[in-house]
């Protein structure tokens, strides 16, 4: 086997709203989900055994890496898939490389995408034979976003985000803007101030609505009373593109075009950390 490089997009929340509360605290969400052709990568080097992670990034090189999460949850079926094989309980070892390019607690999802490649990824070279489906269960108990990666589709989401209903979206390009703030998700759903109570919608609302150049986020008005940064940073935004948003819990910002061009003219007097990407129904790492 050779050095493999796989993709792990970014995604975008074109709307979320917030119809409730599950049993353990979770929030229902409802949500699209759009797939961004800019990502991380991960590139796959065998070695005799082990895991070994690395990233240009090197605080996160850590055991709380969702990489690594997603390594150890595959291990026990790569392992009996090894011993079917008639090799024991010797699975191959890999480097992982993980190429960090997108901003972290930005709400474009980096963390959960580069879990979701590794489970699709691993499952390939250890051959362990697991569905989409199967990989998309794993993926939940690591985070609620990381269906979306595994199922690879732009669409409407439900449940806590991992019931998704894939949908073809015109494939605009998008300014995202990161105002150099990490935002934690775990604050923004706990606080008091968050609309919990959204009527439950249809994708069919979302469309009639301005499909994805319109939407609301209820996190918004959360994340822009407590971090100034990205208020600010939407209010230049806003200037150029009435509808620019946020996505997720923040405190990335995004502006949707009908060009790249257009896009990029807007980026080039942006002052924050941004990069432009388009929207695609499907992701990289399944097509
Ligand atoms: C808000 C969203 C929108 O896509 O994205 P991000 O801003 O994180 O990218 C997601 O719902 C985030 O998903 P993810 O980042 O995977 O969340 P998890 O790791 O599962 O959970 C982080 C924290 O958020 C809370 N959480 C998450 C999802 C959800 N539907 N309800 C919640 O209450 C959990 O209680 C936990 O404290
Ligand atoms: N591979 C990873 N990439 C980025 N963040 C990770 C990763 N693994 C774990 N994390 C942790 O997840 C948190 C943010 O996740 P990230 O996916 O960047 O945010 P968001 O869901 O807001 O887009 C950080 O606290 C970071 O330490």
């Amino acid at each position: 086997m050779t050095e493999q490089t796989w993709p792990a997009p970014a995604k975008l929340n074109l709307m979320l709203h917030i119809t409730g509360r599950t049993d353990d605290g979770y929030h229902q969400l409802q949500t699209v989900f759009q797939i961004l052709d800019f990502g991380d990568q991960l590139t796959f080097t065998p070695i005799p055994q082990g895991i070994k992670l690395t990233c240009n990034n090197p605080e996160l090189e850590t055991d709380d890496n969702l990489i690594l999460k997603a390594v150890e949850q595959l291990r026990p079926y790569a392992e009996k898939a090894a011993a079917l094989n008639g090799q024991a309980s010797n699975v191959t070892g890999w480097h992982i490389h993980l190429d960090k390019r997108l901003p972290m607690g930005g709400g474009v999802g980096g963390g959960s995408s580069d879990c979701a490649t590794t489970l699709i990824a691993l499952n390939q070279l250890w051959e362990c034979g697991l569905t989409t489906e199967q990989l998309a269960t794993i993926g939940v108990s690591l985070g609620a976003d990381v269906p979306v990666f595994i199922h690879g589709k732009t669409g409407w989401a439900e449940g806590i985000g991992e019931q998704i209903s894939p949908y073809e979206l015109p494939e605009l390009w998008y300014l995202v803007v990161h105002p150099d703030c990490f935002v934690s998700t775990a604050k923004i759903f706990s606080d008091k101030a968050l609309t919990r109570d959204c009527e439950i919608s249809k994708i069919r609302d979302f469309l009639a609505q301005g499909g994805p150049k319109r939407g609301l986020n209820v996190m918004q008005p959360v994340v822009l009373e407590h971090y100034p940064k990205v208020k600010e940073a939407l209010d230049w935004l806003i200037q150029f593109c009435p509808d620019a948003r946020m996505t997720g819990s923040g405190s990335c910002l995004f502006a949707p075009f009908d060009n790249e061009r257009e896009a990029r003219k807007i980026a080039l007097r942006c002052k924050w950390p941004h990069f432009v990407a388009r929207g695609i129904n499907t992701s990289p790492l399944i097509s």
